[in-house]
């Protein structure tokens, strides 16, 4: 009876709010087709023909018992994350992916604890950016230390970037996040340091999500409870892992809550747990936003950075130009953020990267009420569809910024310059940070960082050349998304006479 009740008045309700249906899009065709379309490597792109081919919004299912709505449409996006914010959350599905990892925080928490976690959080972040140019730079010299010796005759060094851009990524993020001496080194220390053993825990644990989660869905919960029948008998590799990244973190943060307080002093240079710990003592909560925020920050920008060079290597054109407003701007001299924060070439560059490879390129809501998308419905797609309380929304980011209606014919052009016309406004078309309430806390962060890194390449090499067989960018989908041939490349040291 209850369920009827239920199915009338949602009936009601799509009456009284003139919802039309959007496509179906059949169960059966999107498993098969996804199934292939991850083992090519090729899953984001199959999403982009999908949008193209059924619509900018359609529904369908996969091992989710019910339909999930797909949008691309750039004013549903806005409903979701901005106007109807406070009907919309992560939901189950996210708490279950991050709560292993991380614990509650920023990154994972829903209503009002979320709230909390962000408005603890949030004062960090303007400080975070000012202080923490010299702390690149520490990072930066660690890396050119890590990189392998030029070959002798050539004067080139051939190195695939993508590791030492994670590793540096994870070392600075450390650093700001829990202060110099507690750090990560995990450019400079020896393999089974804590350094290399926290690394390597928190990139297993990142890899494995997804496939671990999807076990716990829909129609493959009776074969999860089976695999995890058969898990129980074995060493739970990705369990062991989630242990050791919390162990290591704990010793710390117990070592630092050990310590007398410190008295603020605006000269000091900035510590995030420093500062969070002036509002809670509470090691667990410390610890899971420490653990939040290097998630939600450092694969991010090791992505941003690993794509940028993997076009970079591919476009001489456009290292030349970079090279350019870089010996302008700072000859020799180090970077300043004011300078940095105005180099149109660098953001003309970072910005189109961001557009077609952005490093979280889907991402969904659950709707906490019954409630309305203002489009997608109907023969022509331009009426409200209706989302029933308890329903996923998932929308693409990747397919958003390849939209020819927003980028134009060459949208999936790698092209920076584009971002110099100004009659280009994507608006809620361009959302690599997301968008609304939630939007990303670290963007300037996060920029900086990548260009401040793009700046002293320049300065150090004066030539990059591709060693990477393969032309296209390839997926590699984990919690972040990233190039899978990581940024293999040759670069040649620059000679400065002063
Ligand atoms: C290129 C780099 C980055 C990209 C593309 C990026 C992207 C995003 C996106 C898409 C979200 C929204 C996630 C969601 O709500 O589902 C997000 C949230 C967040 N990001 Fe970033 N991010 C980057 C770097 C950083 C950095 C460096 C930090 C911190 C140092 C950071 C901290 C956060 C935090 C704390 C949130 C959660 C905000 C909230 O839910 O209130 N991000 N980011």
């Amino acid at each position: 009876f209850k369920r009827l009740q239920t199915w009338l008045n949602n009936r009601a309700f799509v009456a009284a709010h003139g919802c039309q249906s959007p496509p179906r899009f059949s169960r059966f065709q999107n498993i098969l087709q996804q199934i292939k379309a991850i083992k090519s490597h090729s899953w984001l792109d199959m999403w982009v023909e999908r949008y193209a081919t059924i619509a900018k919004t359609f529904e369908s299912a996969t091992v989710s018992i019910n339909p999930i709505i797909f949008t691309i449409d750039p004013e549903n996006i806005k409903a979701i994350l901005a106007t109807d914010f406070d009907k919309f959350e992560l939901g189950d599905r996210r708490r279950k992916l991050m709560y292993p990892v991380t614990g509650p925080g920023i990154f994972s928490n829903d209503g009002t604890a979320w709230r909390h976690s962000r408005a603890l959080i949030r004062p960090n972040f303007t400080k975070m950016l000012i202080s923490d140019l010299s702390t690149f730079e520490t990072h930066f010299q660690h890396l050119l230390t890590a990189l392998p010796p030029a070959d002798l005759h050539s004067g080139f060094i051939e190195v695939d970037l993508m590791p030492l851009f994670f590793r540096m990524t994870l070392d600075s993020a450390s650093e700001t996040l829990l202060g110099p001496t507690m750090a990560f080194r995990s450019q400079l220390d020896p393999p089974g340091s804590a350094s290399l053993r926290f690394m390597e825990a928190f990139d297993y644990v990142q890899k494995k999500i997804h496939r671990r989660n999807i076990l716990d869905r829909g129609y493959m919960k009776p074969f999860g409870l089976i695999y995890g029948l058969w898990r129980a008998t074995k060493k739970d590799e990705f369990e062991e892992a989630c242990t050791t990244v919390h162990s290591i973190l704990d010793n710390m943060i117990l070592e630092f809550l050990r310590r007398p307080v410190k008295v603020l002093d605006e000269s000091r240079k900035y510590v995030f747990l420093e500062e969070m710990a002036r509002n809670t003592r509470d090691p667990i909560e410390l610890k899971s936003e420490v653990l939040n925020v290097l998630m939600a920050g450092r694969d991010t920008t090791a992505a941003l950075l690993t794509n940028t060079f993997f076009m970079l290597a591919r476009r001489p054109d456009l290292w030349a130009r970079i090279h350019t407003e870089t010996e302008e701007s700072f000859g020799g001299k180090t970077p300043d953020y004011e300078t940095l924060r105005n180099m149109k070439q660098v953001r003309n560059l970072l910005s189109e990267s961001l557009r077609l490879y952005p490093p979280v390129p889907f991402n969904a809501r659950t709707a906490t009420e019954n409630i309305t998308l203002p489009r997608g419905g109907g023969t022509d797609g331009q009426s409200p569809i209706f989302v029933k309380k308890g329903q996923q929304v998932n929308y693409h980011v990747y397919c958003l910024h390849r939209s020819p209606d927003i980028f134009g014919p060459d949208a999936d052009v790698f092209r920076p310059d584009r971002w110099d016309d100004a009659g280009l406004r994507p608006g809620w078309g361009y959302i690599p940070f997301n968008g609304g309430a939630r939007i990303c806390l670290g963007q300037q962060f996060a920029l900086t960082k990548a260009s401040y890194v793009l700046v002293r390449i320049m300065q150090e090499f004066e030539l990059i050349e591709n060693r990477d067989a393969e032309p296209e960018w390839k997926e590699q989908i984990s919690l972040v998304t990233k190039s899978r041939n990581g940024a293999k490349v040759a670069l040649k040291r620059r000679e400065r006479k002063n």
